[in-house]
């Protein structure tokens, strides 16, 4: 049987640019991500993307706003990442690296796909426009899409 972890990942953008974190250990160490990790147990996944932001490149985020849903899957492994995917523009603070993410602003025209989990060059083209989505993707290995789709919709804003 499958069991479900829910996951944060939050993307903050400025004036045509996109901060991305280089992961440096643990889940998709050696690719550029935006900011999460699991929610913790007692806190909602709002509260729990703020705090993985925070703790990983050091920025308050005052709102955030969904963009997007993933399901993902892998193909040697019961658990399902379910993937809350927020983007930001309203923060504060100052850009500090962290044990687990060295963070830089990319232009959103030469984001780093080559060197980011296969999915990402999917669905960013959703995130980019504003437009909100959900998908689901099966993976062989950390490489290799075996299945997926994805779809436009209306989530509920934060
Ligand atoms: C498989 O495809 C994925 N694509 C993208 N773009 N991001 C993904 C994918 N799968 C997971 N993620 C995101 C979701 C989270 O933001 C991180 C994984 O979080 P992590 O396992 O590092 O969670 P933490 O709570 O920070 O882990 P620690 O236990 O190491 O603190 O990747």
């Amino acid at each position: 049987m499958s069991k479900k972890k829910i996951l944060t990942l939050v993307f903050v953008r400025e004036a045509g640019k996109i901060l991305l974190g280089f992961k440096k250990r643990g889940f998709g160490a050696g690719l550029w991500n935006g900011f999460g990790g699991k929610v913790e147990e007692g806190e909602t996944i709002l509260q729990g993307a703020k705090r993985e932001l925070l703790e990983e490149c050091g920025l308050k985020a005052h709102s955030l706003k969904s963009v997007g849903l993933i399901n993902f899957e892998f193909e040697s492994d019961p658990t399902i990442l379910e993937v809350h995917i927020f983007q930001t523009s309203d923060f504060s603070g100052l850009v500090a690296e962290s044990e687990e993410m060295r963070p830089r602003w990319y232009s959103e025209e030469s984001i780093p796909f080559s060197q980011m989990w296969p999915d990402d060059r999917l669905w960013f083209p959703y995130m980019l426009k504003d437009r909100q989505f959900e998908g689901y993707f099966l993976f062989k290995g950390m490489d290799i899409i075996l299945n997926h789709w994805l779809k436009e919709v209306n989530l509920l804003n934060s």
